[in-house]
């Protein structure tokens, strides 16, 4: 096989924040700036990456945004009092507190602090219960509902589709394999991991493969069974001399060896990455609709 389908992230996304921008001008018709308050601890130089990433798309779609940076030696009562103050900031709809946090934080804690109605990045347990229930009130995780989202736009039919997700993580790996469960899309789903046996041999029996390890360029072509779909959600920063930056974005997919055997695949960077802040600035407009009761 050869020419598989390129999964352009970046112009999905573009196509949901035009749908997110219209939907800022009817809000702000009716008295609502949506609100989003994205708090990073310490300086991570990828994490301050996405954190102004973030806070610039806001600025595009016409939010109000508040980026909040503390040093890495906040302690945890300090990071409580912020979620804390901005639960209870009218103007903020959306909080977003930066993974992964300085080791003596516990994210646990923290998460649980955040109100679930202004837990955009659904991580809070009500928003994990309410993606078990399948209730829409709740807040789905941004990377795999941009997984999901690039899945429908490129017409990728998941009825029925054997799907294995690599991973099993509470940010992706489990949130993704209950929406490709989920009854509006019927997948049957396989969560594969680090000490599952013949990973390989259980990738291959995938129509859908996720990759979300966060190891560089783990799946080998002969982990892809021929016409499979791959989704790759590995942002890895690998050493590359030829570069400026020193560095270079790679996937947890080799991509030169495995995209000839599919019939589609994501990119790195320009795939799920775009998916995931188009699907943030989604969640904060749902959450601002439903804080102000405006439909
Ligand atoms: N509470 C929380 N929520 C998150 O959603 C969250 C988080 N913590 N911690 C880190 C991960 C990672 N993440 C990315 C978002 C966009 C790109 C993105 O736009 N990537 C571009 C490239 C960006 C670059 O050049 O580095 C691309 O793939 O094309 C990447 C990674 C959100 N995360």
């Amino acid at each position: 096989m050869s020419s598989p389908q390129i999964l352009d992230g970046k112009l999905v996304a573009a196509a949901v924040l035009d749908e997110c921008r219209a939907e800022t001008a009817a809000l702000q018709a009716l008295g609502v700036t949506p609100g989003l308050a994205v708090v990073l601890v310490g300086d991570d130089p990828a994490s301050k990456v996405y954190v102004g990433s973030k806070v610039r798309t806001c600025a595009e779609l016409g939010f109000h945004s508040r980026k909040i940076e503390l040093p890495a030696e906040t302690t945890q009562e300090q990071l409580l009092e912020v979620v804390r103050d901005l639960n209870a900031d009218p103007a903020i709809h959306g909080i977003l507190v930066q993974s992964p946090p300085p080791k003596h934080i516990d994210e646990e804690a923290i998460v649980r602090a955040l109100d679930p109605c202004k837990d955009v990045d659904g991580f809070h347990p009500e928003n994990v219960a309410k993606l078990v229930l399948e209730d829409p009130t709740g807040f789905v995780p941004c990377t795999p509902a941009g997984c999901m989202k690039l899945l429908e736009t490129s017409g990728i039919e998941t009825s029925g589709a054997e799907a294995v997700v690599i991973g099993r993580s509470m940010i992706v790996g489990k949130p993704m394999a209950m929406l490709l469960v989920a009854k509006n899309s019927n997948a049957t789903v396989t969560i594969a991991h680090s000490r599952s046996k013949d990973l390989p041999a259980i990738c291959r029996r995938a129509d859908i493969l996720i990759a979300a390890v966060g190891r560089p360029e783990m799946v080998k072509a002969d982990w892809v069974k021929p016409g499979a779909v791959v989704i790759d959600v590995g942002i890895n920063r690998v050493t590359d001399e030829s570069k400026k930056s020193g560095y270079r974005l790679t996937g947890d997919v080799a991509f030169e060896e495995v995209a000839p055997n599919c019939s589609a695949i994501t990119p790195v960077p320009g795939g799920v990455g775009p998916m995931t802040i188009a699907m943030l600035m989604k969640n904060t407009l749902q959450a601002a609709r439903q804080l102000s009761g405006v439909k």
